[in-house]
């Protein structure tokens, strides 16, 4: 059977209300609520993601050090988490991309949404929201990972019948 080409995935820049079908973004903004600490020498910007660790689980922090994508890149797998969110927040200070499709069914190419992250933004995936693994760009980055621990199952894979092609930024 003739494969089709990738789909060709737009680029859209990382904001909140473009996001929330799929978690949080967790930035400075005064969109949040936020509020003033420490005697007037920190603004504390409040209770940014929701954090489930699921049935029996823990709350844990990790780091994942990720190797940089290289573009044209495809998408050709997604995964998600069926217990609890997950949330990575840059420590490198570069942008990286965010490949994400609706909880629920398996998606295909066309229900895939491709965002840009500045590396003043994090995201936190809602519990069985479909994402790319880590996609760090231009160089090696940390990022500060909350996710869970716990009994279970917590990684479901799927390849993408057509894949998704992110030509460029
Ligand atoms: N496997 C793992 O912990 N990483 C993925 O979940 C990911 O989203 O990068
Ligand atoms: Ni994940």
């Amino acid at each position: 059977m003739r494969t089709a080409a990738p789909l060709p995935l737009a680029v859209h820049p990382l904001t909140r209300e473009a996001f929330a079908p799929y978690g949080e973004v967790v930035e400075v903004s005064d969109a949040v609520r936020h509020f003033t600490i420490n005697a007037g020498n920190t603004e504390r910007y409040h209770d940014l993601a929701n954090i489930e660790p699921g049935p029996d689980g823990r709350v844990i922090v990790s780091i994942f050090r990720g190797q940089p994508r290289s573009l044209p890149f495809t998408v050709q797998m997604m995964e998600r988490h069926p217990l609890a969110s997950q949330a990575f927040v840059p420590m490198s200070g570069k942008p990286y991309l965010v490949v994400v499709a609706p909880a629920g069914a398996p998606p295909a190419a066309e229900d895939l949404k491709v965002f840009l992250a500045r590396a003043d933004q994090g995201v936190n995936y809602a519990t069985g929201v479909w994402h790319h693994p880590l996609l760090a760009l231009e160089g090696v980055c940390d990022f500060l990972v909350i996710d869970r621990s716990g009994p279970g199952h917590n990684c479901d894979e799927v390849q993408l019948d057509r894949h998704g092609v992110i030509e460029a930024l």
